[in-house]
């Protein structure tokens, strides 16, 4: 049998509107499979509204969005949940549910024995760290473990990693150290496994180091696309967060030295 094909998602044309307000003018992507792609942009451009297009969860304006080249209206839901999965930055669940039950509902897409279900939630919360406390309340939680046992609640929903794409909000943001590098571990494994990866990062130290490819977004717009390194120059972060910064070269990472804003903040 042939692989699959390198290119696993195409918007093309993506406007948004609410009311009278642009919030994304024309914005062009793809993903391809084994790679992890990273969108970054200051606050209010635009980054969480594109992910709900992408994956459907909002209908654009205008243009459209293919998975696999079939437009994402046109799957029945169980198909596109199998297919990709969203980590919202935050994610509300207020009922009295175990950790382990939290992850089941990632299973709802599949009709699948008792003994494949408990296997798949096992491997996602070993994934995260928290297998030993599945039998927990989810309530009691820190707001980083709860975002570990969401993240283990979309590992869970998603099937072959050839045919996914896990997408990601900001999933460091609330993560001690530990955590954000077992995020980025986990990204890297679904990538090297052939899913594409779509993460939302501030941290353009970790777009640097993580990215195959960056998008910035500015105002709902794109204005730069590539990798990292031809990307994020200093002039692009001048342009885009008013900072004056450079990269310098550590061991074997680049790191964003932040001289200062270009002007005061008004
Ligand atoms: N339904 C809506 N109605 C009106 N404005 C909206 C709506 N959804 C988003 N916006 C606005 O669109 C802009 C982009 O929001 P979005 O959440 O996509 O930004 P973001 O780039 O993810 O920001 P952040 O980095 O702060 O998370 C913001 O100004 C937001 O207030």
């Amino acid at each position: 049998m042939n692989p699959p094909p390198p290119e696993i998602l195409r918007a093309e044309g993506i406007c948004m509107r609410a009311g009278a307000k642009p919030l994304l003018r024309n914005v062009d992507f793809t993903l391809q499979r084994g790679k992890i792609h990273v969108i970054v942009g200051p606050n209010g451009a635009g980054k969480s509204t594109l992910l709900r297009v992408l994956t459907g969860e909002a209908h654009p304006t205008s243009g459209s969005v293919a998975l696999d080249g079939r437009n994402l209206a046109e799957y029945e839901s169980s198909d596109l949940a199998r297919r990709r999965a969203f980590l919202p930055q935050t994610s509300s669940l207020t009922f009295p549910f175990t950790i382990r039950e939290v992850v089941e509902i990632g299973r709802l897409p599949y009709r699948e024995s008792k003994v494949a279900t408990t296997a798949a939630i096992e491997k996602a919360l070993e994934k995260v760290g928290l297998w030993e406390r599945a039998d927990e309340g989810y309530l009691h939680l820190s707001g980083g473990e709860k975002q570990r046992v969401h993240l283990a609640r979309i590992l869970a929903q998603l099937g072959q990693p050839e045919n996914s794409v896990l997408i990601l909000d900001e999933p460091t943001a609330s993560l001690d150290l530990t955590f954000q590098h077992q995020v980025f571990a986990i990204a890297r494994e679904w990538a090297m496994n052939g899913a594409a990866v779509l993460l939302v990062l501030h941290d353009l130290n970790q777009t640097m180091r993580f990215a195959e490819t960056v998008t910035v977004l500015k105002e709902g717009m794109v204005t730069g696309q590539g990798t990292p390194s031809e990307v994020l120059t200093p002039e692009l972060i001048q342009d885009v967060y008013h900072v004056n910064a450079h990269w310098v070269e550590s061991d074997h990472h680049q790191l964003l030295a932040v001289d200062g804003p270009t002007s005061p903040l008004s």
